[in-house]
């Protein structure tokens, strides 16, 4: 479903009031939740708010939808920008598993995220989503060597190894089949370009040249996409 939100104030609104209800909601049927987040410049400001929101943080483990093979202080690492605007204040108390420990170990990087994401024993409570210019969501990117298996539905291993063609680092990410065994997914984008590729991403059928449509496009897990101009 897509919610056209006036303005980014109400986007981050409704995204905090949709992932709180969803985080308490598993809280209260597994013990815990489980968040996954994409990185990227926007979610910013949404995780500042969602930092304050009236979660049991303590009982919240959060989680990386994707990251870049850099070390945990490099600028462009996923794992710095939520340690740096997620994990404050009450949010603190989350439990946070980042992908990437040892940058140069591509393979063992992702062989433990595997094992750390298995040992979780619940489906993630929710992945919030962001998208770029050229459809992708996730490190899913078009032209992607590795696309085939992260899009491939009976993909056995929860994240990946992907190197985007014309975006900086190696990457792990989320496979589309983890995505959707999600409990819930929630995509934020915003402007006039990412609604054009939303709409386009709407046209059946699903196609890799826009990864974000097989997510767009399905009906097994709960999809709500928050767009602001
Ligand atoms: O690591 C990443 O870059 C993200 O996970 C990526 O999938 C992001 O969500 C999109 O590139 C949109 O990024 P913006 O929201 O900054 O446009």
């Amino acid at each position: 479903m897509l919610h056209v939100c006036a303005s980014p104030q109400d986007q981050i609104a409704r995204l905090v009031s949709a992932l709180t209800a969803t985080l308490t909601q598993e809280i209260d049927r597994y013990g815990r939740a489980v968040l996954a987040v994409s990185g990227g410049r926007s979610p910013i400001p949404l995780f500042h708010a969602l930092a304050r929101a009236p979660v049991e943080w303590a009982r919240v483990t959060i989680t990386l939808v994707d990251e870049r093979l850099v070390s945990a202080d490099h600028a462009d690492s996923n794992a710095a920008l939520v340690r740096t605007h997620l994990l404050t204040g009450d949010a603190a108390k989350a439990r946070f598993l980042p992908l990437v420990d040892v940058p140069h170990d591509l393979a063992g990087c992702v062989a433990r995220a595997n094992t750390r994401f298995r040992a979780l024993g619940q489906p993630l409570s929710a992945a919030l989503l962001g998208m770029g210019d050229d459809g992708h969501t996730a490190s899913l990117f078009p032209e992607a060597a590795e696309l085939a298996e992260g899009l491939d539905p009976n993909f056995a291993q929860p994240y990946l190894a992907l190197t985007p063609p014309h975006a900086p680092h190696k990457r792990i990410s989320l496979s589309l089949a983890a995505l959707l065994a999600s409990d819930r997914l929630l995509l934020s984008i915003a402007g006039a370009a990412k609604r054009e590729v939303y709409d386009r991403a709407c046209q059946p059928p699903p196609s890799p040249a826009l990864p974000i449509s097989y997510l767009i496009q399905q009906q097994q897990t709960p999809f709500d996409a928050y767009w602001t101009p």
